[in-house]
Formats: structure tokens, C-alpha cells, sequence
């Protein structure tokens, strides 16, 4: 049985390696010159953990040290607004860690055999019949799986009259900083924007800022810093030991929900088939659980029942979280002054086990 696989994202990659796992043939169409994934950090939860166990990589990544889980969240001045029990965290729901984006790349692209990877082959057509149109010729394919991202060509074959991407008004900036002291894995909120810092296992700190902001605006590192003058350390300082070169710029989308994620032997995963809101940190976990799922049930099933099967238990569970990302992120985009002053005044009252409740259904998922 042979799947193609347009886009070697995370998701494709994942998916690719959990079909070889099985025996299948595989092949990845990327229209990137490279397999790599550029710039920053990836925080992947004890959910995208364990779905790497399936493939067994979770310990090669856990061997390059563990990540924390959030510690809370402060007023720009610095007060805590809402604070967690890192420890309980840890006890409830497993281990954290936080990689280099490319490291995951690497050790993806690692198990898979060289002639399975076909970089710098873009994909302009997709058929339900297992058809996959690109710039190299034409492929026939058992399956084909589109993980070609929120602006997928797959999802656009299939469904042309659905909308596409919605920019949901914030954009985000990504950076990895020199190694510097800070008190674990903090969000800061202020008026229509955030900077999230996480300590990585080699020491460096992964920085990543949203703001509000009109979409396509580019706005460069001397702008950042003035945004973020006068936060609490070490958020300034980080700032200051930015790259220019190395911060990352996103806009941030939504899509519209799908009423399947399959149609005729293709099925859509990752961002392709729900990508969301950064907040909850959980697009590439989500992906990293579609492929593993997609693959068991199609090699246990067949491929007609196997994708009825995916789109059953991953549809629900991936537009719920798409949801919760969107709302527990909503807050700290609110910018008029007497609203954000309620905010800051209510979130210290919250119950102390608020953070785990809110994160229960995306933390527990095990294959
Ligand atoms: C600021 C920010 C922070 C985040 N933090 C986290 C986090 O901490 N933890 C977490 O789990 N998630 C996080 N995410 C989400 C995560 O990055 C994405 O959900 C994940 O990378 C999606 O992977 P994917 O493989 O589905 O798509 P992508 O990474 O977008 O990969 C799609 C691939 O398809 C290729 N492609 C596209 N079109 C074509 C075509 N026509 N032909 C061939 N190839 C094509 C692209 O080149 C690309 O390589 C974050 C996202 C953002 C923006």
C-alpha cells in the first residue's frame, strides 16, 4: 500500500513515519527546496508526547531534557495573575518538553528512507480518487493525506467552496534568546498584547509575542522593543538580545470548520484540517495525534472504514480544542483600558486548579 503525503511540515512528517512504521510505501511532496522547519521553539505537551511514544521518538526527545509546563501569568508590571502548581501540573498530566522546531524536523526525517522525500515538488491539484497533480508529474497513491498547512492546496482541491483562512487579528513573533535567568515558563499579559518566555533544556529561552496588529503589517525588532519598554524583567532584556535576523513574524488564522476531514481516499490533518489559535500551544500536539490515529485505524481498517474512523474521533476532539485555544486567548487581546482592568482584577480570584481544569482535555488524550 503506498500514501502520498503532500507537505513535510511536523504533521506530514509524523504521518509518514507512522505509516512506514506499518509497512506502508510512503512519499512526502514538499514544495519547500528542504525539509526544515525554520526558526524558534515548540512546546511539546505530555499529549504530543505521547503520541511521539507511538512513534518511538519520545525518549530521544526527552533525553535532551525536559520542558515546564506554564507557570502562570503576569500584569506587564509584573504581578501574578494567575499562578500554577508546576508540580501538580507535571503529576497530572506527565512530562513537557521544548525543542528547536528544526530538532523535531531532524529526528522525523531521520527514520524515514531518503527516496521517500521529495522536497522542492509542489502540489497544485489534489483528487478524491487519489490523484495528486505537481510540479514533478502526476502520482497515483492507495491514500493521499494533505498536511500542506492553513493554506492548503489539498483542502482547497477537495472543498473549493468553503472559505479559506481568517486572520484572527493578532500576529505573532518568535525568537529564541541567549541563555538568560528567568522564573520558568511565563505569559505576560498587557493591553492587546503578550510575550511568552519558556526556559529550553540547552538553556537558551524561547520568546514569543502576540499584538494585535492589521494583517500582513511588518513590524521589525526596534518596534517590538518599544512596544514592550517598560514590562517587567526580563522581558526587556530579552528583547534586547534579540536577532533581527532571528525573529520569525506570523499572522495568525483560524479556519472555518470542517464537516469531514476526508473525502474519497484523501484525508487532511494538521493545520490543513484545523489549524488554530496559538494560545493553547497545541497545533503541532494535534497533528502529531492525527497521525498516529490516522494510521492505525486506516492500517486496522482498510482505507474506506479506516478514514470513516479518523474523521469520527479526530474531528470532534481537534475542533473542541480549536475553540478552547481561540477563548483562553481571547483575553489578553482586550485592549480598552476598564475591560482590562476588570480582567486583571478578576483573574486572581479564579480557583487555584482553573489553568488544569482548562487544559484537562487537551493534556489527556492518550492513543
Ligand atoms: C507562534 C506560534 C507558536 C506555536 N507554538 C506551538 C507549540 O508550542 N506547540 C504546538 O504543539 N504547536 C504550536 N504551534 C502550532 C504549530 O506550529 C502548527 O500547528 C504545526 O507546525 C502545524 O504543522 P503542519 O505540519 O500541520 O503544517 P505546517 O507546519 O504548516 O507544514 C505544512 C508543510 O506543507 C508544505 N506545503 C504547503 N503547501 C504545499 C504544496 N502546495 N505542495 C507541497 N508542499 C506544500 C509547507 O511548505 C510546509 O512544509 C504554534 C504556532 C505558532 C504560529
Amino acid at each position: 500500500m503506498k500514501v502520498t503525503i503532500v507537505g513535510g511540515g511536523i504533521g506530514g512528517l509524523a504521518t509518514a513515519l507512522a505509516f512506514h512504521r506499518r509497512g506502508w510505501r510512503v512519499e512526502v511532496l514538499e514544495r519547500a527546496p528542504e525539509f526544515t522547519e525554520i526558526g524558534a521553539g515548540l512546546s511539546i505537551q505530555p499529549n504530543g508526547l505521547r503520541a511521539l511514544d507511538q512513534l518511538g521518538l519520545g525518549d530521544a526527545l526527552r533525553s535532551g531534557g525536559l520542558g515546564d509546563p506554564l507557570a502562570g501569568i503576569r500584569g506587564a508590571n509584573g504581578n501574578w495573575l494567575i499562578r500554577n502548581d508546576v508540580d501538580d501540573l507535571k503529576r497530572r498530566f506527565g512530562q513537557w518538553v521544548t525543542v528547536h522546531r528544526a530538532a523535531l524536523v531532524d529526528l522525523l526525517r531521520a527514520e524515514l528512507p531518503a527516496e521517500a522525500l521529495r522536497p522542492g515538488t509542489n502540489v497544485h491539484v489534489v483528487r478524491p480518487e487519489g490523484t495528486v497533480r505537481h510540479s514533478g508529474g502526476t502520482t497515483d497513491a492507495d491514500l493521499v493525506v494533505g498536511a500542506d498547512g492553513v493554506h492548503s492546496v489539498t483542502r482547497r482541491s477537495l472543498w473549493p467552496d468553503i472559505p479559506g483562512p481568517r486572520y484572527v487579528g493578532y500576529t505573532t513573533w518568535r525568537f529564541i534568546a541567549p541563555p538568560h535567568p528567568v522564573d520558568g515558563s511565563v505569559e505576560t499579559w498587557g493591553r492587546g498584547q503578550r510575550f511568552g518566555h519558556v526556559p529550553m533544556p540547552d538553556g537558551n529561552v524561547y520568546c514569543y509575542l502576540m499584538a494585535n496588529a492589521p494583517l500582513n503589517s511588518r513590524t521589525g525588532l526596534e518596534r517590538l522593543r518599544a512596544r514592550f519598554a517598560g514590562w517587567h524583567d526580563p522581558i526587556p532584556a530579552l528583547l534586547d538580545s534579540a536577532r533581527a535576523d532571528a525573529v520569525r513574524q506570523h499572522d495568525t488564522y483560524e479556519l472555518p470548520k470542517l464537516r469531514a476531514y476526508f473525502a474519497g481516499k484523501v484525508a487532511l490533518l494538521g493545520d490543513a484540517a484545523h489549524a488554530m489559535t496559538p494560545n493553547l500551544g497545541q497545533g503541532a500536539c494535534q497533528a502529531l495525534e492525527d497521525a498516529v490515529t490516522l494510521a492505525a485505524t486506516v492500517d486496522a481498517l482498510g482505507v474506506g472504514a479506516g478514514l470513516s474512523e479518523y474523521d469520527r474521533v479526530r474531528r470532534p476532539r481537534t475542533q473542541l480544542i480549536a475553540h478552547r485555544s481561540r477563548q483562553v486567548g481571547a483575553p489578553a487581546h482586550w485592549a480598552w483600558p476598564p475591560l482590562t482592568a476588570l480582567r486583571d482584577a478578576a483573574l486572581p480570584r479564579l480557583p487555584s486548579a482553573f489553568f488544569a481544569r482548562s487544559v484537562t482535555p487537551a493534556y489527556t488524550w492518550t492513543p
